[in-house]
């Protein structure tokens, strides 16, 4: 098992390494996240941000938004009945053309502080060649040498009725900046119209492998699914640079916008070629000082590498 005292990693390191914990390479598909579906829609901001952020989208201004939901485990024959978690990728399209991306999964909390962290526990993760399943007794020494994961890695994800009634942490902390140049830490929620709804383990033993696409574009046919994008206003002392650290819920929060999905994307192939990456922000916005964020900006890249080489 490699130490996460050692040289910091690489992003070949890593992706090599949660290839090797998803049992090997699905040429062509996304190292997590592989099965995904692409919706479309409008993100309608409140102007709540507005004094806070000069980013555009978060202005009065409608834009356009495409959103990349997901079963996270890098098998895309994965099931979607089991409790792992889900992703909700989202680009803006901005006024002036370019484009701006939120990536947040149905967790609040991430499972390591460093990317060492990181790789060491995709390591400690990868299924054992007897039983096909991660060995229990090296998850769990892994987890003594790191006592302040044990809660993070042992949070169980909710199975979603539906990808439209699950809430999406974007985890880290990014900082908004106003036209005067003031820095406000920030933490994203996408909170589901619908209200959170979970199903029971009897419940999700029944539904069928991949019911969550098939799920959504049923509930599509009966009108939008909405999410509203609720905004934590981190204070002094708030850990910005630890994604395993959730802030206090007193906290203040902003309903910076609301994010209408009316219908699949036309063009299906097009999206599941492209990459999201949560370092793609935009003027008004900034990366914090977390540094499996900063770490995240190489990993998705290399894994757009791969899967475009059919690798
Ligand atoms: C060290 C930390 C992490 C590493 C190395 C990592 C790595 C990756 C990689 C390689 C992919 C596939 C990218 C592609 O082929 O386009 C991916 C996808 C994804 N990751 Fe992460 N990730 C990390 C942390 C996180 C965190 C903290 C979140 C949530 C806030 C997250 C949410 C997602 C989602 C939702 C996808 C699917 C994106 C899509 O639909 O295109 N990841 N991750």
């Amino acid at each position: 098992m490699s130490s996460d005292t050692a040289l910091p990693p690489t992003p070949v390191q890593v992706v090599d390494s949660m290839e090797r914990m998803s049992g090997g390479t699905y040429p062509g598909y996304r190292r997590s996240g592989a099965r995904g579906v692409c919706f479309k829609g409008t993100f309608t901001p409140t102007g709540d941000a507005m004094g806070l952020t000069t980013a555009a989208h978060l202005q009065r201004r409608p834009v356009p938004v495409t959103v990349r939901f997901s079963n996270s485990e890098g098998n895309p024959q994965a099931r979607d009945g089991v409790p792992v978690a889900r992703g909700m990728a989202t680009r803006f399209a901005l006024p002036d053309g370019g484009d701006t991306d939120l990536i947040a999964l149905s967790v609040p909390v991430f499972v390591a502080s460093t990317p060492e962290e990181f790789l060491t526990l995709t390591e400690a993760l990868r299924p054992d060649a007897a039983t096909g399943h991660p060995d229990p007794a090296r998850v769990q020494a892994f987890v003594a040498a790191h006592p302040h994961l044990a809660e993070p890695i042992t949070q169980q994800p909710p199975v979603p009725v539906s990808y439209g009634s699950a809430a999406y942490w974007a985890i880290h902390t990014f900082v908004w900046v106003d036209a005067a140049g003031n820095r406000q830490p920030v933490r994203y929620r996408w909170e589901p119209e619908a209200g959170r709804m979970d199903l029971t383990a009897e419940e999700a033993a029944t539904r069928a492998d991949h019911y969550l696409t098939a799920e959504l574009h049923e509930r599509l046919q009966d009108g939008p699914v909405a999410f509203t994008l609720q905004v934590q206003l981190g204070e002094e002392g708030d850990p910005t640079h630890d994604p395993t650290v959730a802030w206090p819920e007193t906290r203040k929060e902003i309903t910076a916008g609301r994010l209408e999905l009316t219908a699949p994307v036309d063009d299906q192939e097009r999206w599941a070629a492209q990459g999201f990456n949560p370092t793609w922000v935009t003027a008004g916005i900034e990366l914090s000082d977390d540094p499996v964020l900063a770490f995240r900006a190489g990993a998705y890249p290399e894994s757009l590498r791969r899967r475009g080489e059919h690798r």
